[in-house]
């Protein structure tokens, strides 16, 4: 259930981003992806997550070729295999916590309030799930994401900034959240962090440059 990236490059009309990426993102393990700002770390993601193109190279899972997949392919691709975290939490703000972190099961047409319930414990959200998402702190909404984007156990969890908004305490808790989370489910985790201790954490920090993607 590897996820396999090789000879990835990503060009946005005639201005390259990044070239020759290459990457084997083996199940359960936790890669942290560095690199300096504008270098194309939120992009990679993106085509990882198949929310985006790319301009060469192929990425697989489990065999799938994903840029073989149509529209449709992809958005049931990722509904089944990927959990997102973003910096920005982007929670839905009309939905309560415990519909939010519910949205994935009911597109999968999996709606399971136990599991809802059982991740809001997990996540310490327990007796906050009529809670609107505007009555919460910053390290409140991302547990609501971090619970949203591994309630339907996915193989894979891209993560991009997700400490990035949080003071450092709220931070450390959150990181711990996420290992803790995804190696319950044995998940891979991808994180892109600015963050060394967020990055110090990682069975392999990778460091993405022009020219691809390198051990750090
Ligand atoms: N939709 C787009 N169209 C054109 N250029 C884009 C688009 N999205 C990003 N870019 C450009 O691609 C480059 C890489 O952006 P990206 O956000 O992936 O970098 P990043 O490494 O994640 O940056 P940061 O660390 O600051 O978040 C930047 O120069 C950015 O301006």
């Amino acid at each position: 259930m590897s996820l396999l990236v090789e000879g990835l490059a990503k060009r946005y009309g005639d201005t390259p981003v990044f070239g020759n990426v290459h990457l084997r993102l083996e199940p359960g393990e936790f890669v942290a992806v560095v690199g300096e700002s504008g270098v194309g770390k939120s992009s990679l993601l993106n085509c990882l997550a198949a929310l985006d193109t790319w301009s060469e190279g192929r990425i697989t899972h489990d065999g799938t070729d994903l840029g073989a997949l149509d529209e449709a392919q992809r958005a049931h691709w990722r509904r089944r295999h990927l959990g997102f975290v973003f910096q920005a939490f982007h929670v839905l703000p009309h939905l309560d916590v415990a519909q939010n972190v519910a949205l994935p099961l009911l597109l999968l047409n999996q709606s399971d309030d136990a599991r809802v319930a059982a991740m809001l414990d997990a996540v310490g959200l327990q007796g906050m799930g009529a809670r609107l998402p505007a009555s919460l702190s910053g390290g409140q909404l991302q547990r609501v994401a971090i619970a949203r984007a591994l309630v339907h156990r996915p193989a894979i969890v891209l993560a991009d900034e997700p400490t990035g908004n949080l003071d450092p305490d709220t931070a450390a808790r959150v990181m711990d959240l996420l290992q803790a989370q995804t190696r319950e489910h044995g998940s891979s985790l991808l994180l892109v962090t600015h963050s060394d201790a967020a990055a110090g954490r990682a069975d392999r920090v990778l460091r993405l440059t022009r020219s691809g993607l390198q051990r750090d």
